[in-house]
This record gives structure tokens, C-alpha cells and sequence, in this order.
């Protein structure tokens, strides 16, 4: 199974929280922008067959959430002009990175060249590897899906990975080719690289940006997407696919229901966990605020409010049905597991109380991040926590410090690894610390780390560069094939540390920025790992420990104490730094004493003059630091020696 197939994990939606907010304070459908009066006094009535539920999918910065904001202003959603920042990009990470992470969801009332009305449920989804498992959660409410390629780049990793995961739940594709505004747009050659790759060949040429071409396709997506497959007189069968705390109104889950009406204030039953629930709220999600609906009939989406007070309680892929005729759980997603783990560990100035009490509001919103507690002698109290990749981990701690004021340090990040112990058990272990403690006791019988599949797209003169970074990263060719003459793709499989690390600024550097990459679990290897760790005159810096291939040990030992060196204040003291595995020393660097005669310049003999220097000087010293022994490690220090090129640019 993708990586991607695996779903699951709580949400958390700024559109969703605006609009919850403004329904609080009593605004409601009057508030909830153009057409929202009608939409609430419409929906119930119009039938199943006029339903569509869809997606839109494509690689990272196609043009998803442009044309998803294209879309709202054709339907009348949004006024024109109100486009500035997109509807649907409403995290503050996603506006500062210009990246969509949560899958929103928009209720669109759309009329036809005959009159007829259409209710079109929009799901804007990431595009992103790390939350990729958003997308596959979006399909399974939706029954098509909008393929977007953008006509200068052409076919990319994640539009094969998506179209895949599209394919796979049988989902209607009706493919577009996007920014055809642009004077280097390559329409033909993308419309050949998808005739191609998917055996799509009717794609319509659009520019989400300026509307060219718009107009063409809500046509042809009533024409090509079935309404939902839900019957309104069987009995009542709801899909939970979303759900997210709101700091106003508690967890609400977005829905489908799949057979049957929700009616507001019925009770209905979960399969998961046998507990009813009443139901509260039924909203329709639109971007100026939420609409209320009096019911909500089968094939349709909706926001629920159910009066569960943990979001644990709204466990993704459930199965609601009524008390009265319960119905059978329907397959569930299975939960997003960890990709990389790193520590985490509060700043100068902030304890870990205050980091605790912004980790446990934070999981609130994000419960695909694992917490567990761990200490460092170096850092203090700190959480181990598991993220679905290195974009994540980024988000989580932008997140933290944009939404909850709070500044972390994270320790470099580690894939997990399973060992089989000599007593016969086995464990996982998530941090450098736990290998070299299992070393140290000598416990490991063996130790193996996940591989990827990797698939790689990329214009084919960059193709030779590639193969050498996919072997020099430990990877094994699974296949070559070519698109178009220009146009090649690669599948390799990987060692996930790798991944981890800095093979994708390698990867966008060796290709000029144009190949895009994609992966999925593929098994697992023996692990040639070793714990490289630092030692700052003589003493071990657990902190700075990281886990390394064998090969490389050296090399990265070479960098760990140069960086270090370089950013290490001199003092009256030599201060040594090693870099060792086990009891080797691999790299070594001195920091060469000084004392800075601050007086120098204080010919005269003014003593207060004097005193006041060396105060400052002294001052000057105690920058944000960390204390190993009597040395003293700036933060930036620290900062520089944990991150990994690849952890400095978005991907
Ligand atoms: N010229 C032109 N630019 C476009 C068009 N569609 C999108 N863009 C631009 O392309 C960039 C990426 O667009 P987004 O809509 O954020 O792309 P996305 O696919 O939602 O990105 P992710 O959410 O990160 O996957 C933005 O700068 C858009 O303004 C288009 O039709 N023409």
C-alpha cells in the first residue's frame, strides 16, 4: 500500500475555525457570504443525482488552491477581487509557505445552462508528499477528481502518486492542464506526457490565474463525475473523514453521508466505539462562515458538531449509523505512522511546563504528531516526537511558534529502527541516544531500517547526475522509463535516512531545481548504522548525537566539528571537539584560547571606565547558550550542528 493510502489523523482548519467563530457570535447564514441564504434553503432539496463530490490533485504548486479559488468565484462563493490570499490556504504556515497542508472542504451551489441546480462539494488538497495521507483521506468522500498538471513543468512525482491513489479507489479523473498563460507554457508536450503516463487524453487547457478556459469545466465535471452512489430511504450510514478541535465549539467531524438523512438532533451511533451521540450542528462549509442545514441527505458532506468532548473520540473512518438499525463498521483508514522522530526541547527562557502545555493544545489540531517524554543531560526535560516527514516537522515547529508563542529545539531527525535484542524481543528505536545505549550494552542482535520506493520525474539530461546520487545514497534501481524523448522516470529503492537527510536539496541541485520526487514504504534492510556523537573537551554531548551510515561516519564527523568549531565562542581555554563512534575519534578541532584585552584601547588610568568594559564583556559571554562542563555552546551553535541542509528550504 502508498505510503499516502494510509489516512487518518485529526485536522485543524482555519477556514473551519473562522467560520465556526462567526457562527459563536451569532452571524450564522446572514454572515456566511454571498449565496449562503439560498444554498441553506436548497441543499436539502436538491437530489443525489445533482451531487458531486470532487477533489482537485496535482503535484506541489500546480495550482490547486488558485483554481479551487477560481471555482468558488465562478460559483458565486466568493466575490471577485476577494482572491488576494487563497479562501482556501488558511493555516498562517500555509499563507507564510504558500503550501496547502490541511485538506479544506467548500460547499458550491452551481446552475447550469438549463437552470439546474448543482450542490458541488470542493475538497483542496496538499500537495506535498508528507501529507499525502490527507489526499487519500479526501477521496474517499469523493467520487472525481479534478487532475491538475501545469502546462511549464509538466508531469511530476506526486501528479503520478496522486493519479495512483485516484485510480486505485476507482475515483472519475477528469484532467486539466494549468497556467496556459504563461509564455513558456508547453501544452502539447503535457498533453503528451499524460496521453502517456495515465492514457488520459482529453485534457482541458486552463488558466486557473486569469480564467481562460474556466468555463469548460464544470461541464464536463457533471458529465464525467457520478453523483454519489447513497440511497435516501435506506438507512442512515455515515463515512467520519475529517475532524479537528475548534478553541470555540470542541471537535467537529466532517462527514459524508453515505445512505439515509441526518437529521439535527438525532441520535446517532458509532461503530468504533458503540458510544451515541446527539447531533448538534449540521453545517455546510463555505469560506465566509459556516451555513446551518436542518438535515443533510445521502452522497452529501457536511461539518457535524456531536458534542465529543476529546478529538480521540472522532476516530477517522468511523461509521455512524441510527441506534435503531445499527450498520456495519465500513473498512477505516489506517493512522498516518511516524517517518522521522526528532527531540524536542523548549528555548532559553521558556521550561518544559510551558513547551508541554503548547504540545498538548497543539495535538489537539495535529494528532498525527507522537509525543513521548525523554531527557538529555545537555537540554534538560524535553519530548521525543514522531512526524510524518521533515516538511512536518518544519510545520510543527512554525506552528508552535506562530499559533502558541512557543520556540523549540529540535534534535537531529532519526527514522525509526527496529532491533531484535539477544533476550529475543524487539523494540523500536526512535532516537540516537537508545542505539548507542543498545551498543554500549551490547543487547543488538540485528538492526534494520525502512526503505522507500522512490519514483523519480525529471528531464532526461539530469538523469545520469540522479542515478549517481540514487547510488550513492544506497540505492537499488527497480526501473527506468522514458515519458516523452525529453522527459525520464526513475524508481529506486532507498534506505528512508536517506530520504531523511539531504537527498532532496541534492536532488533539486543536480537536476536545476526541475525533478520532483515521490515515496512510499518499501520493506525494510539490515542497518549498517552507527551513533556518531560529539564530545566537547572530553564530554559527551547526548544532545548532538546523530545516527549515521557507517561509510559516512567520518565525513559527517568532519562537518559536525568544524560547524561547531566555527561557531564555538574562544575563551581563555582550549576547548576540544570530538566527533566518535564507540571509543573511536573520527574528526577533531581545537578552539584555540584568547583572551581579548578589552582594556587596551583604556589608556588613563579611569578604573570605572575599566570596570564598566568588563562588565560588558562578561555580559557579551552569556549569549543563549547550553553548558557542557564549564563550556558554554551557544544556541545557534546547537542549531547549525542539528540541521541538515535539507531542513533550511521548503521542498
Ligand atoms: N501564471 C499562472 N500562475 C498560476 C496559475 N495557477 C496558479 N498559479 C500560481 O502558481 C503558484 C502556486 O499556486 P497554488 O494554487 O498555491 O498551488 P497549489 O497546487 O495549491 O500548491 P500546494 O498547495 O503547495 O500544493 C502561485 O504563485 C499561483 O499564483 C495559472 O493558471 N497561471
Amino acid at each position: 500500500m502508498r505510503r499516502a493510502a494510509r489516512g487518518g489523523c485529526a485536522a485543524a482548519a482555519a477556514v473551519r475555525r473562522g467560520a465556526a467563530r462567526r457562527s459563536l457570535c451569532g452571524a450564522a447564514t446572514a454572515a456566511a457570504g454571498p449565496q449562503a441564504e439560498e444554498l441553506a434553503s436548497v441543499a436539502i432539496e436538491i437530489p443525489t443525482e445533482r451531487v458531486r463530490n470532487f477533489c482537485i490533485i496535482s503535484h506541489v504548486d500546480h495550482g490547486k488552491s488558485t483554481l479551487a479559488d477560481r471555482m468558488l468565484e465562478m460559483t458565486g462563493a466568493a466575490r471577485p477581487g476577494e482572491r488576494e490570499a487563497q479562501s482556501l490556504d488558511s493555516l498562517a504556515v500555509e499563507r507564510s509557505r504558500g503550501i496547502t497542508i490541511k485538506a479544506q472542504t467548500v460547499s458550491l451551489l452551481h446552475e447550469d445552462e438549463e437552470g439546474e441546480r448543482w450542490l458541488l462539494n470542493l475538497i483542496d488538497t496538499p500537495g506535498h508528499v508528507d501529507f499525502s495521507y490527507e489526499v487519500s483521506r479526501s477521496l474517499a468522500a469523493c467520487q472525481g477528481a479534478l487532475l491538475l498538471v501545469d502546462s511549464t513543468k509538466g508531469v511530476q512525482a506526486q501528479t503520478v502518486a496522486n493519479f495512483w491513489l485516484a485510480f486505485e479507489q476507482s475515483i472519475e479523473i477528469v484532467p486539466v492542464i494549468n497556467k496556459v498563460d504563461l509564455p513558456h507554457a508547453n501544452v502539447e508536450g503535457t498533453r503528451a506526457q499524460m496521453r502517456a503516463v495515465f492514457d488520459e487524453k482529453d485534457a482541458l487547457p486552463i488558466s486557473a490565474k486569469t480564467g481562460q478556459g474556466c468555463g469548460a469545466l464544470f461541464p464536463a465535471l457533471l458529465r464525467s463525475v457520478p453523483p454519489p452512489p447513497g440511497r435516501r430511504d435506506a438507512p442512515l450510514r455515515l463515512l467520519l473523514f475529517d475532524s479537528w478541535y475548534d478553541d470555540y465549539r470542541g471537535v467537529l467531524c466532517l462527514v459524508q453521508v453515505l445512505d439515509g438523512t441526518l437529521a439535527l438532533g438525532s441520535q446517532i451511533v458509532s461503530a468504533a466505539s458503540a458510544k451515541t451521540y446527539a447531533v448538534q450542528q449540521i453545517e455546510l462549509m463555505r469560506p465566509a462562515g459556516p451555513v446551518p442545514l436542518p438535515a443533510l441527505a445521502a452522497g452529501q458532506v457536511a461539518c457535524v458538531a456531536l458534542g465529543m468532548k476529546h478529538i480521540q473520540e472522532a476516530s477517522v473512518g468511523d461509521t455512524f449509523s441510527d441506534p435503531a438499525a445499527p450498520q456495519p463498521a465500513l473498512p477505516g483508514f489506517q493512522k498516518p505512522q511516524p517517518m522521522v522522530f526528532a527531540g524536542m526541547y523548549p528555548l532559553e527562557g521558556e521550561g518544559f511546563d510551558a513547551l508541554q502545555h503548547a504540545m498538548s493544545r497543539f495535538l489537539l489540531k495535529d494528532g498525527s504528531v507522537t509525543v513521548e517524554p525523554e531527557s538529555s543531560p545537555t537540554l534538560g526535560q524535553g519530548l521525543r516526537c514522531g512526524f510524518l516527514g521533515l516538511l512536518h516537522l518544519e510545520v510543527v515547529q512554525q506552528r508552535l511558534q506562530q499559533e502558541h508563542d512557543m520556540e523549540v529545539l529540535l534534535t537531529s531527525p532519526t527514522v525509526p529502527l527496529r532491533a531484535t535484542l539477544k533476550d529475543g524481543s524487539q523494540l523500536e528505536v526512535r532516537s540516537p541516544e537508545a542505539l548507542a545505549q543498545l551498543k554500549l550494552e551490547d543487547a543488538l542482535v540485528s538492526l534494520n531500517e525502512p526503505l522507500v520506493k522512490v519514483t523519480i520525474l525529471s528531464p532526461s539530461e539530469y538523469v545520469g547526475g540522479l542515478i549517481t546520487l540514487c547510488e550513492e545514497s544506497g540505492g537499488q534501481l527497480l526501473s527506468q522509463s522514458f515519458l516523452s524523448a525529453e522527459h525520464a522516470m526513475l524508481q529506486y529503492s532507498l534506505p528512508l535516512a536517506e530520504i531523511a537527510t539531504e537527498f532532496h536539496d541534492r536532488l533539486k541541485t543536480l537536476s536545476s531545481g526541475y525533478a520532483s520526487f515521490d515515496y512510499e514504504p518499501h520493506g525494510e534492510q539490515p542497518a549498517d548504522v552507527v551513533p556518531l556523537g560529539l564530545h566537547v573537551n572530553k564530554r559527551p554531548v547526548g544532545a548532538l548525537t546523530r545516527i549515521v551510515r557507517s561509510s559516512k561516519a567520518t565525513d559527517f564527523g568532519r562537518a559536525m566539528v568544524q560547524t561547531l568549531k566555527e561557531e564555538m565562542d574562544r575563551t581563555v581555554h582550549d576547548i576540544v571537539i570530538q566527533a566518535t563512534v564507540g571509543s573511536r575519534v573520527v574528526a577533531r578541532e581545537t578552539v584555540r584560547a584568547v583572551r581579548k584585552n578589552v582594556l587596551a584601547k583604556c589608556y588613563g588610568g579611569d578604573i570605572s571606565r575599566k570596570k564598566k568594559l568588563l562588565e560588558k564583556q562578561k555580559a557579551g559571554k552569556k549569549r543563549a547558550s547550553l553548558h557542557v562542563g564549564d563550556v558554554a555552546i551557544p544556541h545557534e551553535a546547537f542549531v547549525k550542528v542539528l540541521a541538515p541542509s535539507s531542513r533550511k528550504k521548503k521542498r
